[in-house]
């Protein structure tokens, strides 16, 4: 008993705290599911021990109360909270009682959403809206009219349907509410800004409509819908309800959904339906409110201190649950995308334990500022994936230090580098081994090396099976690692293997483009390779020199830098080029002294092949002939040139040496 009493203390001290921030700051520091815990609880205890229960308990009394910033307003019947139920049970329960009172027959209800926004009272005198008020405590509210002027779906004036009278004073209840597109919106706008974010729709519906500053109000987006009227004097008698929210739709109110429904079953039927369509509906419920239809049975039912009897919230199970940030980690994508995860403590949302939710990117990770040890709001709504919604406020451990995103990647230790729209962060690494599946199959695709049957499928193989590592690893493929492939025939292996042995004939344009670094198309390897003929040659480039190639801005010659100065990437590259890959450079223009010339090539030559000469002076636009003719413009004469040397000198033809020859190919050559 003692224990009991302690803990019974403790949770009324407790909900209390949690109340002010909720009603009154507007920044609840717990879900609402853990509140409805507490809450539970506590009428457990008083239950259990009747003693411990007393008229001023939460249990007993409508959890707000107005703030001082605000003229106070008296309602003139009380706005009273609704019990809730959490399952089809305890919904049970609830229906006896109503049949314990009405009679054993099936009970007409009406089920309406349980918006979760916040209550308000409005009045209006001879079709004008005169005042507004929140709930407060349920007897004083506070008086909020100039805000509710600026909430545009409400009417100052009512605007009734013909042969419809409006009434001298007309007191109408209902729910200040923010849809959920527009509270997305609004927190946006409020990371933008720096601004502290709502922790879910309706405590940005409460904070907007209890600004002191009616301008502030007007800002936000807030919609409103309508559910009660008050019974006054020369406003109709009405039967039911459902006849009564008629009658406000005729007025030209809004009026909340609802629909009938028929004893239990009726309800659990459309509940079922309630909860499949939650998430399609635009703004947010917690619940079901199932009221009864009948008003004479309503009145013979009452109410209890703090709600009526003849309704209840049936709510929905909860999709927000707070937890703790228990590490904050970096994972790599398959595009090299460094993505912020949460690691959190284990928490049930909406029907499945959530232990991760990713951030997106560091400048959502920096915004909400998210960091380990934090306690979290965390919602998980149908199938969308488990998102950190805001940090509870004033749980942050004391010695807390902001996050910091790491600049290199966690997997392959390659820079990070933010990408041209700046909200990215990518490792630059070309043989990261978190990319490597998609880079694999970008390096051997078509327009790049063009290794003709490496898709997708034999790239994760590949990959998977540890035997490519580096995009040079397949060039020391193999027949019988490839035959040990799942799925790999003979023929199919054969055709790799020389689809792999011919791509090493290649081009410095498709070299640079199968690298597959950030931005760079096949278009800008073009420009690329025209600038920088060998791979080699970037290496030592500066930003300077990068940026001055066609169409290269600054953004994408940073990244181009940052590839060639990370030294694993050197160190791909050199290994395709030892691996016996030949990136061919690219044609040089036309006006060059080989330009249209035929050239003779003798002896043989210390700094390159003869082959390499050869092609040397084609892509320059010459010609490379066997024998010495009047034709011949350049006898190239290496060592030990003979006859052909001898002719030249007969017919007069230009001999050059190799040093003279070099200089000219040089003096062509682009940079
Ligand atoms: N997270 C927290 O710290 C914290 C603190 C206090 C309260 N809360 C939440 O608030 C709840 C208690 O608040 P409450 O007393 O306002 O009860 P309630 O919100 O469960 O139910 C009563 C309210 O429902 C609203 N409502 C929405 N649709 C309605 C409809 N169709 N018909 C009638 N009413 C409708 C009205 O505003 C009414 O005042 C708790 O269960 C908890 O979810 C959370
Ligand atoms: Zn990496």
């Amino acid at each position: 008993m003692k224990t009991a009493e302690t803990r019974a203390r403790d949770l009324r001290r407790e909900l209390a705290h949690h109340n002010h921030r909720y009603y009154v700051l507007d920044s609840p520091e717990i879900t609402d599911a853990q509140y409805d815990r507490l809450m539970r609880e506590l009428q457990g205890l008083e239950e259990q021990f009747p003693s411990l229960a007393s008229a001023d308990s939460p249990t007993q009394r409508v959890g707000g109360e107005a703030a001082e910033k605000f003229a106070k307003v008296v309602h003139r019947a009380p706005m009273l909270s609704l019990a809730n139920v959490f399952n089809d049970e305890e919904f049970a329960e609830f229906d006896e009682r109503i049949r314990k009172v009405l009679g054993p027959t099936d009970v007409t209800y009406v089920c309406e959403p349980k918006l979760d926004g916040l209550a308000i009272t409005l009045r209006y005198e001879n079709g004008r809206f005169l005042q507004g008020a929140t709930r407060g405590d349920g007897t004083t509210g506070e008086d909020v009219t100039g805000n509710l002027r600026t909430v545009r779906p409400l009417p100052l004036e009512l605007l009734p349907e013909d042969g419809v009278k409006v009434p001298p004073v007309l007191e109408v209840r209902g729910e200040v509410f923010i849809r959920k597109d527009d509270f997305k919106k609004l927190n946006e706008k409020r990371e933008e800004e720096g601004e502290s974010l709502f922790a879910n729709p309706r405590n940005a519906a409460a904070g907007s409509l209890r600004q002191l500053d009616p301008k502030m109000t007007a800002s936000r987006p807030l919609s409103v819908a309508l559910y009660e009227i008050v019974p006054t004097e020369g406003v109709p008698a009405f039967d039911t309800h459902t006849a009564k929210l008629d009658y406000l739709h005729q007025l030209g109110l809004p009026v909340n959904r609802h629909e009938r429904a028929q004893g239990m079953e009726g309800v659990r039927a459309a509940y079922q339906a309630a909860l499949k369509g939650r998430h399609a509906l635009k703004f947010e419920v917690d619940g079901m409110v199932v009221k009864v239809d009948s008003e004479d049975h309503r009145r013979r039912l009452g109410q209890v201190s703090k709600s009526p009897r003849w309704a209840v919230a049936y709510k929905f199970p909860p999709e927000e649950e707070s937890t703790l940030v228990e590490a904050i980690d970096v994972q790599v994508g398959r595009t090299g995308a460094l993505t912020p995860v949460a690691h959190l403590k284990p928490v049930k949302v909406g029907g499945v334990t959530v232990s991760r939710a990713t951030l997106h990117n560091e400048d959502e990770l920096r915004r909400k500022d998210v960091r380990p040890g934090d306690t979290v709001f965390v919602r998980r709504a149908g199938d969308v994936i488990p998102e950190i919604v805001a940090v509870a406020p004033h749980q942050r451990p004391a010695d807390s230090k902001p996050y910091e995103f790491p600049k290199h990647c966690p997997v392959c230790g390659a820079q990070a580098v933010k990408d041209e729209d700046g909200a990215i962060i990518r490792c630059t690494g070309a043989s990261c081994p978190a990319q490597l599946v998609e880079k694999v199959r970008h390096f051997a695709s078509r327009p790049a090396m063009d290794i003709d049957g490496v898709g997708d499928k034999l790239a994760a193989q590949l990959v998977a099976s540890g035997r490519v590592k580096t995009f040079a690893d397949l060039y020391a493929l193999t027949r019988e690692q490839l035959l040990s492939l799942e799925r790999m025939g003979e023929k199919s292996a054969d055709n790799l293997l020389s689809a792999i042995e011919r791509s090493k004939q290649t081009t410095q344009r498709r070299f640079l483009y199968a690298l597959g670094i950030r931005h760079v198309g096949e278009a800008t390897a073009k420009a690329l390779a025209e600038a920088f003929p060998q791979a080699p040659l970037l290496y030592t480039a500066d930003i300077d020199a990068i940026t001055r190639v066609k169409d290269v801005g600054p953004t994408m010659a940073q990244v181009l830098h940052a590839f060639f100065q990370e030294p694993q990437n050197r160190a791909a590259i050199d290994a395709l080029l030892a691996a016996g890959v030949t990136p061919a450079p690219p044609q040089v223009g036309t006006d060059g002294p080989f330009s249209g010339k035929t050239v003779v090539l003798t002896g043989g030559m210390t700094g390159m092949s003869r082959d390499q000469a050869k092609e040397e002076i084609e892509r320059r636009g010459g010609k490379v002939s066997g024998s010495v003719s009047r034709k011949t413009d350049f006898v190239v004469a290496g060592e030990d040139a003979g006859s052909k040397l001898k002719k030249a000198q007969e017919l007069g033809v230009r001999v050059l040496d190799e040093q003279a020859f070099l200089k000219l190919l040089q003096g062509d050559a682009r940079s």
